[in-house]
């Protein structure tokens, strides 16, 4: 593209010399008067013959295969004529003062705007020359004597010419130099990255203003310094061959992320890239781009965190867990240690998260996250994976006793009450541990088990551990089974009921059974409710369930009375979808009606949970089941926080109390303030006409202490553990033939 012609004449205008130094020249050139006068002579006779003079020239300079590129606009050649003819015009009009010059200045500029170099324009004259020499030869055939004088006044002016367009050269690209460099001086200087020259050695030659303020340094003082001063030993090992291999021309460019050390002290993260100059040169100098990239780092940091840990406890997740399982394990297998994976879940999260809210059971979560972290060792990694999960990893274990102490030490840790919302909460909780290498060779297989081992510790009754055994894995059904399995239970009969005796303190007799349910799906071990009774909750399967388990347990008091047992009272338990189930007092009535069992002998057991998550309209369900004479117990009492004059608005007939709080009240003796809440608790119930029945009962010493303390009624596995119904009647008979 040709310049714009104003910018031509400005930029022609600030490279005129002076005219003293125009005379100079043209004195050296021993232009004269003379000259002149034979230059005027000649050019009106040359004026008709320019046209075909310009068009030979540029016929010739298209010759070259590089200026055909240049030329090839038409646009560009057209103006190039233009002033061609203009030029020819001046050149012998022997006027040779700032205007002529100004005008060589502005075709010579023109000419190295577009990028024609000096040597194609030194040929050029020679062209000019070479063409002129015969044609003015021709004109001045006439005066032959005048030949070589007017030719040598041509070469003169010509010259002069020459010298004024390698000045535009030379002035042009200076100029354009000077441009650069200040761009570039800009550039570098406001650059919003840190920009730096370095020697090839590494010391700091130059930096912008961003590079200082990343620093902390002055320029003066970075100056002084080699760039093995601003990182890190660690990375300065990594950086060492790197700036050798850029120094030897071996890398051309190195762009690591790494850690900077500040002048106050501090570490900050950039990303530097460093390319050579003159990678094959010896005196290679370096160029670094540097950005700061401190807070990226931090939010990549802050998200693999986030990645790694549970959000409520920043405790180790899921992920995180299994990384560390790898590592622990490859340390075991070089070491010969084991490796132990503890899986424990809380025993009565459900129960605190339904009665005190959410929030409280978050806070019991962290709260025992604390504890947790409390109990291990440094080495030993905390994991929760979400709900009342968490897993303790323990790595370099030399025996498995040390888990078991530590599983001893995590139950009593949790057994521990916390304050929560102004409620004593003792979550307790239930462990399963398996180990590396015995139970399994990677972290999953060992998660597995340990969570086997856990459904062991719960079925076992809470509250304990269980380490993995190989016949535990028949029992762990992962859930997609167990619910597949469940929708059918019922139709093809795999579901069982035991009943657990109800004893008469007082007496010592049987008085009614509790109905506990049991699943044996065909070919497999037997499945306890706290495996499948919350999968058929939420699937809605419990409804059909329980329909079942309440018509089949009404059929056996009806059974039992008929085989002569007296009017034993059968227990039932009601889930809490059951129970907000719409119908369900209809289908109650049903189920008697079809039975034959008498109302006020079936005996509903509601979880003081249930009650609490809608009152008004539990305490209307438990109306119309009341006026229908079923006797109402409220279940687990002791772990729902409800206090017994809540409970007076509802037409209960008996308390349960939870077999945590009879193990606990039964470890001190009743002198103590948990024996003497224990008997408060009974004598209150009494008060409000309310039956006592103790879970739970294992010990004669839990008997003794609950039957002093005017308890009714008793259950547990000192007296009998669920049996089936005829191993019931059999007990049954056998104490009515001891008495
Ligand atoms: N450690 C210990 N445990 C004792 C002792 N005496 C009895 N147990 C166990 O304590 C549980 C008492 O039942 P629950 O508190 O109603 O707790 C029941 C109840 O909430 C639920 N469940 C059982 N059957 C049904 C049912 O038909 N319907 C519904 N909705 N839930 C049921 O499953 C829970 C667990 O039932 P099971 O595994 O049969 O566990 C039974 C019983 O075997 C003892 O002395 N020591």
């Amino acid at each position: 593209m040709l310049a714009d012609p104003s910018e031509l004449d400005r930029t022609a205008s600030n490279m005129m010399p002076a005219d003293a130094e125009i005379q100079q020249r043209l004195l050296f050139l021993e232009v004269t008067d003379e000259d002149i006068r034979l230059l005027r002579q000649i050019h009106p006779l040359l004026q008709p013959r320019l046209p075909e003079v310009i068009a030979g020239f540029y016929r010739h300079l298209q010759t070259m295969p590089v200026l055909r590129i240049l030329l090839k606009d038409k646009a560009v050649l057209d103006r190039l004529h233009h002033l061609q003819a203009s030029y020819f015009q001046s050149l012998t009009a022997g006027d040779y003062g700032p205007d002529y010059v100004r005008h060589r200045l502005r075709v010579g500029l023109a000419h190295q705007r577009i990028g024609l170099a000096p040597e194609w324009y030194i040929g050029a004259y020679r062209k000019y020359l070479g063409e002129l020499g015969p044609l003015l030869q021709e004109l001045m055939q006439d005066r032959p004597g005048q030949f070589l004088p007017t030719y040598n006044a041509l070469m003169k002016v010509a010259s002069f010419d020459m010298g004024l367009a390698l000045d535009t050269y030379i002035k042009a690209s200076r100029q354009q130099l000077r441009e650069s460099e200040a761009r570039f001086r800009g550039a570098f200087g406001q650059a919003a990255v840190g920009l730096a020259q370095l020697s090839a050695d590494g010391r700091w030659l130059r930096a912008n203003r961003k590079l200082l303020d990343i620093v902390g340094y002055t320029e003066e003082e970075l100056r002084g310094m080699h760039v093995s001063d601003l990182v890190t030993p660690e990375d300065w090992q990594i950086d060492a061959p790197l700036l050798r291999a850029l120094a030897d021309g071996e890398l051309e460019t190195s762009s690591r992320e790494k850690r900077y050390l500040c002048k106050d002290g501090r570490r900050i993260w950039v990303k530097a890239t460093v390319t050579a100059m003159q990678p094959d040169g010896s005196h290679a100098s370096l160029v670094a781009v540097v950005e700061d990239i401190s807070q990226r780092k931090q939010y990549e940091e802050e998200l693999m965190h986030l990645a790694r840990h549970d959000a409520l406890t920043g405790l180790a997740n899921r992920t995180l867990l299994l990384d560390r399982v790898s590592q622990a394990i490859a340390q075991a297998r070089r070491s010969g240690n084991q490796v132990a994976m503890l899986f424990l879940d809380l025993d009565r999260f459900k129960t605190i998260n339904d009665s005190l809210g959410h929030d409280a059971g978050d806070r019991v979560v962290v709260e025992v996250g604390r504890r947790l972290k409390q109990a291990v060792r440094d080495a030993d990694t905390v994991a929760r994976f979400g709900g009342d999960e968490f897993v303790v990893l323990m790595p370099e274990l030399p025996t498995e006793h040390i888990a078991a102490a530590l599983a001893q030490k995590i139950l009593n840790a949790l057994f521990e009450p916390m304050l929560i919302h102004g409620h004593e909460v003792a979550p307790a909780c239930s462990v399963g541990i398996s180990l590396y290498p015995r139970d399994g060779a990677d972290g999953k297989v060992l998660l597995k088990n340990a969570d086997a081992a856990l459904y062991q510790a719960k079925a076992m009754g809470r509250g304990n551990y269980q380490f993995y055994s190989e016949e535990m894995n028949a029992r762990t059904l992962d859930r997609l089974t167990l619910e597949s399995g469940l929708r059918h239970a019922v139709e093809r009969g795999e579901l069982q009921l035991k009943y657990q005796p109800q004893i008469d303190l007082a007496s010592g007799d049987i008085i009614g059974a509790e109905a506990l349910l049991r699943w044996h799906p065909a070919g497999q071990h037997l499945i306890m409710p706290d495996a499948f009774i919350s999968i058929a909750e939420e699937t809605g399967l419990i409804v059909p369930i329980g329909e079942w388990v309440l018509r089949t347990a009404c059929a056996q008091q009806v059974a039992w009375r008929r085989a002569g047992l007296p009017n034993l009272r059968v227990a039932v338990n009601l889930s809490a979808r059951q129970f907000r189930q719409p119908g369900l007092d209809a289908m109650v009535a049903r189920v008697l009606a079809d039975t034959g069992c008498p109302p006020g002998r079936l005996e509903l057991e509601i979880t003081e949970s249930v009650l609490m998550e809608r009152p008004d309209s539990a305490a209307q369900t438990l109306q119309r089941l009341s006026d229908m004479g079923v006797q109402l117990a409220i279940d687990d009492f002791g772990t729902g926080y409800s206090s017994l004059s809540y409970l007076k608005r509802f037409p209960i007939n008996a308390l349960k109390i939870d077999r945590s709080f009879v193990r606990d009240i039964a470890m001190h003796s009743a002198d103590n303030d948990d024996g003497a809440i224990a008997a408060a608790v009974i004598a209150l119930a009494h008060s409000m006409g309310l039956t006592v029945v103790a879970e739970g009962v294992e010990t004669a010493r839990q008997r003794d202490f609950l039957r002093a303390l005017h308890c009714d009624q008793a259950q547990g596995f000192y007296f009998s553990e669920p049996m089936p119904a005829p191993a019931l009647e059999h007990l049954f008979i056998k104490g009515e033939a001891s008495k």
